[in-house]
C-alpha cells in the first residue's frame, strides 16, 4: 500500500563537517490493513522515519510512494490519508477547547458542515470506546488514556488509510496501554485501516502486530512477520533487544 524506498535524512552532525544520519537507505512496504511495528531504542530514528512517511519533514534522498492502484484512485494523494498521533496527545490538542471541537477541526476545515461532524464526533467518540459527556469536557479533565483516545477519534474522523502511531502508550500504565493496543486492533479491523505503530518496548507487539521492523541507527537491522522475528530472530541486535525485554 506504501512504499519506503530507499529513505535518507541526513543532518549535520555535532562536529563541523560530519552528517547525523538519523535515517539511512531504509526500505519497506506496509501492506493494507496491516499492524507494522517499528521498533527501536531512543535516537535509533524511529520518530524521524514516521516524520518521513506523514510529509512532516522532506528525505534528503529515497522515494515514500502509495501504491499504483491508489495512485490511481486520486490523482494527488491527499495529506488525510495518512493520520499521526503523537506520544502526547496534548502537542496536538488546544486545552481551551472543548472535546467536541478538537475532534470536529479537521472535518470543519475539510468542509463539513458543523451540525453533519458534531454528530459524526459521537460517532467517533463511540468508535473509541467513549460517552458522548466527554464531548463537553476540557482535555484537562480526561485521563492521559482518555486523551489518547481523544487524539485518535480526531485522527480518524478523516478516514486515514493509514495511522502513524508513535510511541503513543508510552506515558500510559501498563493496563491502560492494553487497552488502547485492544482498541488498535479494533480500529484496524473495523475500519480496514493500516497502523505503523512506533515502540521502543518490543514485548508490546507479540499478538498484536503483523509485521516488524527493528531499527538501529537510522537503519533496519532486521525484519519480518513479528512472531517469526520474536521467536527466531536473526540479527545480534534483535537479540539483544529480546534478552533485555520481558518477553518471554
Ligand atoms: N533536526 C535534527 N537535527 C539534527 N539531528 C537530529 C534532528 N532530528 C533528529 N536528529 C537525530 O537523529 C537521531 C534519530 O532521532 P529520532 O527522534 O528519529 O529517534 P527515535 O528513535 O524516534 O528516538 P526517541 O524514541 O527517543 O524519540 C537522533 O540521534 C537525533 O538526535
Amino acid at each position: 500500500m506504501l512504499r519506503v524506498e530507499k529513505v535518507s535524512k541526513h543532518f549535520a552532525g555535532a562536529e563541523k563537517g560530519t552528517l547525523m544520519k538519523a535515517v539511512d537507505e531504509v526500505s519497506l512496504t506496509i501492506q493494507q490493513n496491516e499492524i507494522f511495528a517499528l521498533i527501536g531504542e531512543s535516537g535509533s530514528g524511529k520518530s524521524t522515519l514516521a516524520e518521513l512517511i506523514v510529509g512532516l519533514q522532506q528525505p534528503t534522498s529515497g522515494l515514500i510512494q502509495w501504491s499504483e492502484e491508489l495512485r490511481a484512485l486520486k490523482k494527488d494523494m491527499p495529506a488525510s490519508w495518512i493520520q499521526l498521533v503523537f506520544q502526547n496527545p496534548d502537542r496536538s490538542m488546544n486545552p481551551y477547547w472543548r472535546v467536541k471541537d478538537i475532534i470536529i477541526e479537521p472535518l470543519c476545515l475539510s468542509g463539513y458542515p458543523k451540525r453533519k461532524a458534531l454528530v459524526r464526533a459521537e460517532e467517533l467518540l463511540e468508535k473509541v470506546k467513549l460517552s458522548n459527556d466527554f464531548l463537553e469536557r476540557y482535555p484537562s479533565e480526561c485521563s492521559g488514556g482518555q486523551k489518547q483516545r481523544i487524539a485518535m477519534a480526531r485522527a480518524l474522523s478523516m478516514s486515514p488509510l493509514l495511522l502513524v502511531a508513535d510511541e503513543i502508550t508510552s506515558a500510559l500504565d501498563p493496563s491502560i496501554e492494553e487497552e488502547i493496543l485492544a482498541l488498535l486492533l479494533d480500529l484496524k479491523r473495523s475500519e480496514g485501516m493500516s497502523i505503523l505503530y512506533i515502540t521502543h518496548r518490543l514485548e508490546t507487539i507479540s499478538g498484536f502486530a503483523d509485521h516488524v521492523a527493528v531499527m538501529k541507527n537510522g537503519t533496519i537491522q532486521e525484519m519480518g512477520d513479528v512472531e517469526a522475528v520474536l521467536t527466531a530472530p536473526t540479527s545480534e541486535y534483535t537479540k539483544a533487544l529480546l534478552r533485555a525485554s520481558t518477553f518471554q
